[in-house]
Order: C-alpha cells, then sequence, then structure tokens
C-alpha cells in the first residue's frame, strides 16, 4: 500500500509500504495510483515526493506476484500518469531503486539519491527486460551506450555513478526525504515540460548501426544461450530508432515474449533459491533462525597454495585479520608475493586502499594461538590433515573453530582428531576463492549448529553464496560431478572426442565444456585422488574396477604428463605449459583410436543429444540421491551450488529445476534407458525419490521437500 501525508505546508508526501523492499505488489500500486490522485486534487499540494518507508524506495515489481494472474493497475499508465502530472513529482530514493522501482523514479520528474542508495535496472537477470518503460526513458535520459550497460547487465549503481552518468539530480548524505522534500519547495510552480523523460529525444550515436552490431556480439556471446538480454538489446534499439509510442509497443512485445519463457521461470527460481539457502536447516532440526553464531574477529588460513591464497585475499577483503601458516618457505615467500598483487589488484578495481595490512604470514603453526576461526586448505590427504588437525586442536585457544576446505574427504574423521569434535565443519571453497562466490559449509554428525551458523555468518561476510550441505564424498557438488566427468570419458571411449562433448555442453551453456574444465584444473589432482582409493593403478588399463565400468583415460594421460593447461598436454594441445588456448590434438584421437582398438571397442556416432543426456541425467539423478539422503536440504541447495560453484547456465534454473522443466518422466525413462544400455554402471539406475516424483504425478520442484519430507517420515 501507499500512505498520503502533506508536510511543510505543501508538499504531498506519498510513502510505498510494502516490507521488506516496499516492492511493487497490486496493493502498492493501487496505492500509488489512489495518493498520486488525491495529491494532485490537493489544492494546497504544490509538489510531490514519493519515498519508501524503512529506508528502502523500491526493489521493483512483486516477483512472487509474477506466477499469478495480473492484478491491480498497471504499472506503464500509473507511471505514465506521474509523468503527465501537472505538480513537480520527486522521488527520495534511499536503499534501493531497482527495476520497476527505478521506472517509477524515472516518472518523476526529479530524483534525488543517498549517497548510499543503489539504483539499476535488474529484470535481465529475472529473464526479463525494463518493461514499464525503463528501456525506452533510461536511454534518453543518459544516452544509448550507458543505457545498453545498464540494461543487458543489470548492474546496480552507486548514487554517485547515478549523479555522474545523469539518472538523478542530486546526492545527500543526510535525510533524504527531508532533501526530497526541500528541493521539492524549490521546484513547485516550475515548468515541467523539459522533465518528462519520454518527450526527450534520444541522445544522437554516429553510426548506429555499428554499435548495436558490436554490442549484440559481444551480447550474444557472454550470454550463453539466455535470450533476455538479446531482447534488452532490440529494446534499446528501439529507443535509439522510434518514437516514445512506438518504443514502448516493441518493448511490450518484447516482454511478453520473455515473460512467459521458460527461461524466466528459471532465473526467478533461481532468485528465489539463492534466498532460500540462507534459511539453512539440519536434520537434528537446527535451523537459521534458532542458531547464533560464535563471534569471529581473527581467522587464520594453514596451507598457502592455490585454495589457501584466495580464502585468505577474501578474508582480508571482507576485512579481517587473518594470519597465514605455509609449511615450505619457498612457497611462503612466492605467496606473500602473489596474495599482495592479487590484494592490490583488487583495491585498485573497488577504487579503496589495498589491506595488505590485513594479512600476517607465518611458518610456525604456534602463531594460532588466538584465533577465533581456522581455514585449512593444505593437500588433499586424508593423514596430513588429520595431522594437522591433531596440532590445531592442541595449539588454538578453546572454543576456535577448526574448518576444512577439503574437496570431498570425510569431515567427521577430521573432527575425531580434535578435543571438540562440534567444533568442525568443512568450509569448501571453489578456485579462485576471492572471486567464485560458492561456498559448501559441510556438517559432520558431530557438528554444533553453533559451528554451522558461524561458518555460514563468515560466508555471507565474504560475500559467498553459503549452502549447508551434510558430509558424505564429495559432499554435493563434487559427488554429482563425478559422475559428470566419468560419464564423459564414457562417451570418448564409445567413439565421442573431447572438442564433441565440449561443444555440446558449452552449447547448453556451460562457461566451458567438462574436458577444458579438467584441463584447466589439472588432471592430476583427480589421479592422485583415485590413487589414494587404489583405483588408479600405473600401467594398468581394465575398464571394470571394483566390479563396474571404469573409464582408465584419465589416468593414462597422467602417466604420460598429461596434466592439462600446466604442462601444455592434456585432454587438448596448449603452445606452451601454462597457455590457456586449446587445440585439438591429433595425438589425442590416435591415443584414442589405438585404446578403443586395445579394448575391442568399436568407436560410433553420438549426436548432441546423447552427449547431453550422458553427461547431465546421471548427475541429476545423484541429486536426487543427494536429497534423498538427506545430505542438502532442497533442491534449491542443490541448484544454487551448480550455478555459483559449477557454471551450470542461471537460466535454466540448475540441474534439479532443469529436470523438472524437462520433465520428470522423461529423465526417468531416459535413466531407464542408459542404464538397460550400461548395466555396469550402477549410478544409472533411476533412484526411488526420482520414481516416486514421477509416480504421484511430478510435482512443481517447489513442493519435493513435502515429498522428501514424507519419504524420510516413512524411513
Ligand atoms: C507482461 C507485463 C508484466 C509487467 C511486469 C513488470 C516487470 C517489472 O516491473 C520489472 C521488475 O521490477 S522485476 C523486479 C526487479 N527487481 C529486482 O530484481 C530486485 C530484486 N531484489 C533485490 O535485488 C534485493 O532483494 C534488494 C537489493 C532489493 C534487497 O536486498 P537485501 O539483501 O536487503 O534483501 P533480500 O534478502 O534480497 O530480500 C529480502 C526479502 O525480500 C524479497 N524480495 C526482494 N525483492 C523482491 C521483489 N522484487 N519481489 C518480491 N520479493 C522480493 C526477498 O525474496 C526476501 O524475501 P524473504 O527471503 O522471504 O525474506
Ligand atoms: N585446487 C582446487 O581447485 C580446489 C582445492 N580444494 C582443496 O583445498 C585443499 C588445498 O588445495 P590446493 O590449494 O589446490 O593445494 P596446493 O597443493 O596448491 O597447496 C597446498 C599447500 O599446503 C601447504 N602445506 C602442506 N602441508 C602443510 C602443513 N602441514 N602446514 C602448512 N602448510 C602445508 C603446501 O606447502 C602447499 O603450499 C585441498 O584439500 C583441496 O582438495 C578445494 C576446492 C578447490
Amino acid at each position: 500500500m501507499a500512505q498520503y501525508s502533506r508536510i511543510s505546508g505543501s508538499v504531498g508526501l506519498i510513502t510505498l509500504k510494502n516490507p521488506p523492499v516496499n516492492a511493487l505488489s497490486a496493493a502498492v500500486r493501487q496505492g500509488i495510483v489512489d495518493t498520486v490522485e488525491k495529491a494532485l486534487c490537493d489544492p494546497q499540494v504544490k509538489s510531490v515526493v514519493i519515498c519508501g518507508q524503512d529506508g528502502v524506495f523500491c526493489g521493483g515489481a512483486d516477483v512472487k506476484e509474477f506466477e499469478k494472474s495480473m492484478s491491480g493497475p498497471p504499472l506503464i499508465p500509473m507511471i505514465h500518469s506521474i509523468e503527465c502530472a501537472t505538480k513537480p513529482m520527486v522521488a527520495a530514493i534511499e536503499g534501493s531503486a531497482l527495476g520497476g522501482g527505478l521506472e517509477l523514479a524515472l516518472g518523476c520528474h526529479y530524483r534525488i539519491a543517498h549517497s548510499k542508495a543503489r539504483l539499476g535496472l535488474p529484470e535481465v537477470t529475472l529473464g526479463l527486460l525494463p518493461a514499464a518503460g525503463g528501456s525506452q526513458r533510461l536511454p534518453r535520459l543518459i544516452g544509448v551506450p550507458a543505457a545498453l550497460d545498464l540494461i543487458t547487465t543489470g548492474r546496480h549503481v552507486t548514487a554517485a555513478e547515478a549523479l555522474q552518468l545523469g539518472i538523478v539530480d542530486q546526492v545527500t548524505d543526510h535525510k533524504t526525504v527531508d532533501a526530497a522534500v526541500k528541493f521539492a519547495l524549490s521546484v513547485a510552480g516550475k515548468p515541467l515540460d523539459a522533465r518528462r523523460i519520454s518527450t526527450y529525444p534520444c541522445p544522437v550515436v554516429t553510426d548506429l548501426d555499428a554499435l548495436f552490431e558490436d554490442v549484440m556480439q559481444k551480447v550474444r556471446q557472454s550470454a550463453r544461450g539466455a535470450i533476455a538480454p538479446i531482447a534488452c538489446v532490440q529494446a534499446v534499439r528501439a529507443a535509439a530508432t522510434l518514437p516514445y509510442t512506438r518504443g514502448m509497443e516493441r518493448e511490450k512485445e518484447l516482454m511478453a515474449t520473455l515473460f512467459t519463457s521458460g527461461q524466466a521461470r528459471a532465473l526467478q527460481y533461481n532468485f528465489f533459491a539463492q534466498r532460500a539457502v540462507g534459511k539453512w536447516r539440519m536434520p537434528s532440526g537446527a535451523r537459521w533462525d534458532t542458531s547464533t553464531p560464535r563471534p569471529v574477529h581473527k581467522v587464520a588460513v594453514i596451507g598457502l597454495g592455490t585454495m589457501g591464497r584466495g580464502i585468505a585475499v577474501a578474508l582480508a577483503q571482507a576485512g579481517l585479520p587473518v594470519v597465514t601458516v605455509e609449511a615450505q618457505e619457498k612457497q611462503l615467500m612466492e605467496a606473500k608475493r602473489v596474495m599482495s598483487d592479487m590484494l592490490k589488484r583488487g583495491a585498485k578495481r573497488r577504487g579503496v586502499a589495498p589491506p595488505l595490512d590485513k594479512i600476517s604470514y607465518s611458518s610456525n603453526i604456534q602463531d594460532l594461538a588466538d584465533v577465533d576461526l581456522v581455514i585449512e586448505a593444505v593437500f588433499e590427504d586424508m593423514d596430513l590433515k588429520k595431522k594437522v588437525f591433531l596440532q590445531l586442536s592442541a595449539v588454538c585457544k578453546p572454543g576456535t573453530l577448526l574448518c576444512t576446505n577439503t574437496s570431498g574427504l570425510d569431515v567427521d574423521q577430521l573432527a575425531s582428531q580434535t578435543r571438540n569434535p562440534e567444533l568442525v565443519v568443512g568450509m569448501h571453497f571453489f578456485a579462485p576463492a576471492h572471486v567464485m562466490k560458492l561456498l559448501e559449509v559441510v556438517y559432520g554428525p558431530r557438528s554444533s549448529p553453533q559451528a554451522v551458523a558461524t561458518a555460514m555468518q563468515l560466508g555471507k561476510k565474504m560475500g559467498k553464496i553459503s549452502v549447508a550441505v551434510g558430509n558424505c564424498r564429495g559432499f554435493v557438488g563434487n559427488r554429482m560431478l563425478k559422475l559428470y566427468t566419468e560419464q564423459a570419458s564414457f562417451l570418448l571411449e564409445e567413439g565421442a572426442t573431447p572438442d564433441l562433448v565440449d561443444r555440446a555442453i558449452e552449447e547448453f551453456g556451460f562457461p566451458m565444456g567438462v574436458f577444458r574444465m579438467s584441463d584447466l584444473s589439472g588432471l592430476d589432482i583427480g589421479w592422485r585422488v583415485r590413487k589414494e582409493m587404489k583405483l588408479a593403478v600405473p600401467g594398468q588399463s581394465a575398464r571394470i574396477r571394483e566390479g563396474r565400468r571404469y573409464s582408465p583415460l584419465g589416468d593414462l594421460l597422467c602417466e604420460q604428463g598429461r596434466f592439462g593447461q600446466k604442462t601444455g598436454r592434456g585432454w587438448y594441445r596448449y603452445n606452451k605449459p601454462g597457455d590457456r588456448v586449446a587445440h585439438s590434438d591429433p595425438w589425442l584421437h590416435h591415443f584414442l583410436e589405438e585404446y578403443r582398438a586395445q579394448h575391442g571397442l568399436v568407436a560410433r556416432r553420438i549426436d548432441q543429444q546423447e552427449i547431453l543426456e550422458r553427461c547431465l541425467y546421471p548427475m541429476i539423478n545423484e541429486g536426487f540421491r543427494i536429497l534423498q539422503d538427506g545430505i542438502a536440504a532442497g533442491p534449491e541447495d542443490i541448484d544454487v551450488i551448480y550455478v555459483f560453484g559449477y557454471g551450470w547456465p542461471r537460466h535454466c534454473g540448475g540441474p534439479m529445476f532443469y529436470a523438472s522443466m524437462v520433465g520428470l518422466e522423461k529423465v526417468l525413462e531416459r535413466l531407464e534407458h542408459y542404464y538397460q544400455a550400461h548395466p555396469d554402471v550402477p549410478y544409472l539406475q533411476p533412484c526411488s525419490l526420482l520414481r516416486r516424483l514421477v509416480a504421484i504425478g511430478s510435482p512443481p520442484v517447489q513442493k519435493w521437500r513435502e515429498v522428501i519430507k514424507n519419504l524420510h517420515s516413512q524411513l
């Protein structure tokens, strides 16, 4: 709703009221229509200020209403009538003015923002475009190139940048409403013709065609199959080339296609999923709102390799003092240099001073006596990690949380080395740790809710999207990934090439195919793990191990020193070690042919559909198993992990949402088909939760938690 009052004698004040972000629900839109009319009819009122309650202007359309049929006054005529008003309308922007919220402000004649406010048109991130006039007004106000940047990326700008771009007229450090009222008093009675953005001509751009061609090409490349960014470019083009009313028709047309698209549904699901994972719960019943985190003032990182460096930098960037410990002197010196550079580059990007003094470097574990939390990032070696946890338990003060960044080892085994196993959790970051948004917080059977709450809160402070998951080999992300990479290797045995598989995966929307990714991360990492598990045995090429199909291809490459980019050879060829451009490698094709001949395998033609089904459906099946085992609380957790940790295209929602879009019945049928064809791959057998969901009519993904709950209560 919206509240109306009159202040300072002649200013009508309209306050949007819909906590927490004053989203433009039907009631709020109705409130705006009613209060604007009241203000315009009130002869005492000479100008009007629109603001939002509780320090937020407006977070845009109420996304929860998108699934229902539209009711209440539509946004476009509402904003139009504000723009047409004969009394000055001033938007007082605090907190956020996003999407429909900014479009509402653009309909006003003036905009005053608080210095801490953020503005933007993030519709593209929800699979939409700014279709309440935003795509037509913003280019008229700030020019085509700047509008294209904001609308196609959806990025939020600070008040300072908004002022520089010309989106707002004034920025204040004081009370925004007071400043807006003062401003409204000063403009009362002034002519408004020059303030109605829809009447502005779009600023002229030299060689418009070349500009749009260039932008479209870039957007297509970065969109990875998403349709909304392309529609955004088309809408801005309409603003640049058509009169306002025709541009609005084009905006409406483009929006109509997007609004009902599967991609918009996936992106909106993902928006809520990101928020849902913060509301974690453990099988014990412990949950986010009943568990209090411990204070964390000082943190330690042990092991300054690839991961430790990124983690320590991310902690320092979050403002925390970090003590780092590295066993090898040479590695310590190298880490110090590399981390200083990382901090300097990050600070330059953000326009702040590099927090170099936040990190101290040591080679002595005794220096960790007074920290509140330790993140261990030494080699992936259980014996070594156990030793480190034993030492940490002796050295650290009582109450220190001990966390491991292991990619998949048993967190509980590490906990058992310590005096306080309840204070041990996994904090599984993703490489590069100062960039990647995802953090898996892994609780073992003995981890306390307080320990989980502390790790989740620290993740949030570091700007990560943290997902609490149970303890099993590989946790959620890597447990599913193992099947994906294994299937990709099977496809090579059966006749595919790395290029063919990667092309299918990349066309689906992943930034990198499975083999390119494997070359980037290093083939030796998985090899070391498989050797430790006694699965990989040098010199052996058997294709059945531990009673199931096994592909030794990756091991055979490692035996030849082909570790990927770092050695200049892997699934692809690189011009030199460390080079990033992958070239198809005739040696590898020949090697595959010889391998098939040796094992009596006949290469067959494998199409894109089979590649996708074979790589993605087993992962999805494992996702169902993870839900069934209670390792993830809901499908949202798995989807957020995959989108933010593994590059699953966000416009496909995540693996579990994607399964619901494809149709659970179809996923089940294809898994049955592949399991029949490959009975030596047990994980292809459809899991019982998937069968159960299909049996009850494939309910939407939002209802799966109930089914899982019932399933668990019956066990
Ligand atoms: C065919 C024609 C159809 C016409 C359709 C017209 C289409 C449009 O007019 C276009 C639009 O506006 S689409 C919406 C654009 N707005 C956005 O994307 C902003 C989304 N919100 C944010 O970024 C942050 O919440 C924000 C920065 C605002 C605040 O961040 P915080 O970190 O402070 O808070 P959150 O935890 O993110 O959010 C708090 C609670 O509010 C819920 N929420 C946020 N924005 C919402 C929104 N726009 N609609 C509905 N709910 C929304 C959010 O889910 C969370 O809820 P709980 O988790 O239940 O507390
Ligand atoms: N590299 C990756 O992409 C990811 C790795 N991880 C996990 O993070 C951990 C670390 O991995 P990386 O950084 O890749 O390893 P790395 O090999 O790059 O670095 C490990 C570092 O630990 C140091 N170290 C070993 N023992 C030590 C000790 N007792 N005290 C202090 N320092 C010691 C080593 O000298 C080395 O500098 C592993 O558990 C790994 O599975 C997790 C996510 C992603």
